[in-house]
């Protein structure tokens, strides 16, 4: 394949919302789903999430468990998987908990319309790709990753680049976890935002797996290729 094999994880509530209308996270998953998360990314070589996130929730994306990061050694890797970014603008704070916290490669992927200042400041901090005029040009982006020894790369969220990966047909298996609560709005992030199909042209999932996990449920989806 031109491209890592992608999956996308990530909790929602019951009405399908990944956080709150002030774009608050939402602690929606219990121990259980954190861990079955934690080794996810540990088994991943990279893992994903969008410059939105970034502002909002300010994520590490760092693998938590001990045994997991010394397991990670043992095979002769980083302790974190590659942390990536797609960030048109080049909005991403040096101050981020990406660069604070963790070893390991960050690679920000930005757009041709990125200010050359602000990529000479993250430049020192991780690998830029730049991808795409305006945005980032999703499909190129991930044949570059292919091309930088990515095989592997699980998607964080949010709900826009869920979007832009599902539309460009760039996800081959989804994992969400839904939780036992309500947040409602209609302008809090649901999992997929973006323009939304035209009605003739939903995208048709094929369910693998429904798995009660504490009080939710974890539901995998495999993505049909064209
Ligand atoms: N519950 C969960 O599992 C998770 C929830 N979240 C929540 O999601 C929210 C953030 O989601 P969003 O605001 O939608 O931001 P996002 O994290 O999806 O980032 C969107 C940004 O990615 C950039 N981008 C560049 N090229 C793109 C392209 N070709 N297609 C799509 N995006 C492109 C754009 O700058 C765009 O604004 C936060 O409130 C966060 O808490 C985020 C991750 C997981
Ligand atoms: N799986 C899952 N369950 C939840 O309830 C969540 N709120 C999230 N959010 C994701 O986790 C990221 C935080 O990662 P770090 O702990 O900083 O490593 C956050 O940005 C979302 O991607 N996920």
């Amino acid at each position: 394949m031109e491209r890592p094999f992608i999956f996308i994880n990530s909790a929602m509530s019951a009405d399908g919302k990944i956080s709150t209308k002030e774009r608050k996270q939402v602690k929606i998953s219990g121990k259980i789903d954190f861990n079955r998360m934690d080794q996810l990314r540990a088994g991943s070589d990279a893992i994903m999430v969008g410059i939105g996130t970034v502002l909002a929730d300010d994520p590490s994306l760092t693998v938590k468990s001990p045994e997991l990061q010394d397991n990670r050694i043992k095979a002769g890797l980083d302790t974190n998987p590659v942390r990536i970014i797609v960030d048109s603008t080049a909005r991403t704070p040096c101050d981020a908990d990406i660069f604070k916290k963790g070893e390991g490669k960050r690679i920000i992927i930005v757009s041709e319309s990125a200010p050359v200042e602000r990529v000479a400041e993250l430049q020192e901090q991780a690998d830029i790709i730049v991808s795409g005029k305006e945005k980032v040009d999703l499909p190129e982006a991930m044949r570059e990753l292919k091309k930088r020894g990515i095989n592997r790369l699980m998607v964080e969220g949010g709900a826009t680049l869920n979007w832009g990966m599902l539309s460009n047909g760039l996800i081959d298996e989804i994992y969400t976890f839904v939780g036992n609560l309500i947040i409602g709005g209609k302008s809090s992030p649901t999992f997929v935002d973006g323009d939304g199909f035209p009605e003739k042209e939903l995208l048709k999932l094929e369910l693998m797996d429904a798995e009660k996990i504490e009080d939710g449920i974890l539901l995998k989806w495999k993505v049909p290729g064209k």
